[in-house]
């Protein structure tokens, strides 16, 4: 898996950031997740995002995202991983995901997202989307990481989650650069 490229067309696919903010350590580390007040995956809890905007870079997409949706900054974002998505009858997605340290700023709700801190331990993994258990325990551990989803027509899916290292994470990043 030393490069995407001819395996994977960014081109053709839509192109989305996620973005998860923690802080504290260990047992007391908790996670700011928005609840979506519209449009794709309404009412399901997830990390803040969204689509980038033209000529936009995708690390430029996560730190506005971030601001708009939750009014946080960070002083350290780190990009972790992609999440790759096929579905039948619709645009294959690439979802590059970022988390959220050192952060600055108070927590307000937008029009998009009503954020709420979570213990580690009591992520709501019922209100997410369905996938989210696959993966996030992988985030959470400070993983990077690519994984390719395929879903099909009865809600089943296919998955595979596979260790990243920074060449491999940078090279998809570079495929999907304005
Ligand atoms: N299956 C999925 N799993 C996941 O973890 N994140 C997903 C997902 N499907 C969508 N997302 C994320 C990606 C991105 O952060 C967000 C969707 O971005 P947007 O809010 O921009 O999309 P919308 O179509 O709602 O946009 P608007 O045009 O702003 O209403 O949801």
């Amino acid at each position: 898996m030393a490069s995407y490229a001819g395996q994977v067309d960014l081109a053709a696919t839509k192109l989305y950031t996620v973005i998860f903010p923690m802080e504290g350590d260990g047992a007391d580390r908790r996670l700011l997740l928005g609840l979506k007040k519209r449009g794709m995956g309404m009412g399901l809890w997830n990390g803040f995002g969204g689509k980038p905007e033209p000529g936009e870079t995708l690390d430029a997409c996560a730190r506005r995202e971030l601001q708009e949706e939750c009014g946080l900054r960070a002083r350290d974002l780190r990009y972790v991983g992609v999440l790759l998505m096929a579905c039948a009858g619709h645009r294959d997605m690439a979802i590059f995901v970022y988390t959220a340290h050192d952060l600055v700023g108070d927590v307000v709700e937008s029009d998009e997202m009503q954020p709420q801190w979570f213990p580690e331990a009591a992520v709501p993994y019922a209100s997410c989307h369905q996938e989210a258990p696959l993966w996030w325990p992988a985030m959470l551990d400070g993983e990077r990481f690519v994984a390719r989803f395929v879903f099909d027509d009865a809600d089943g899916i296919e998955h595979d989650i596979q260790r990243a290292d920074d060449a491999q994470l940078a090279g998809l990043l570079a495929l999907a650069q304005p």
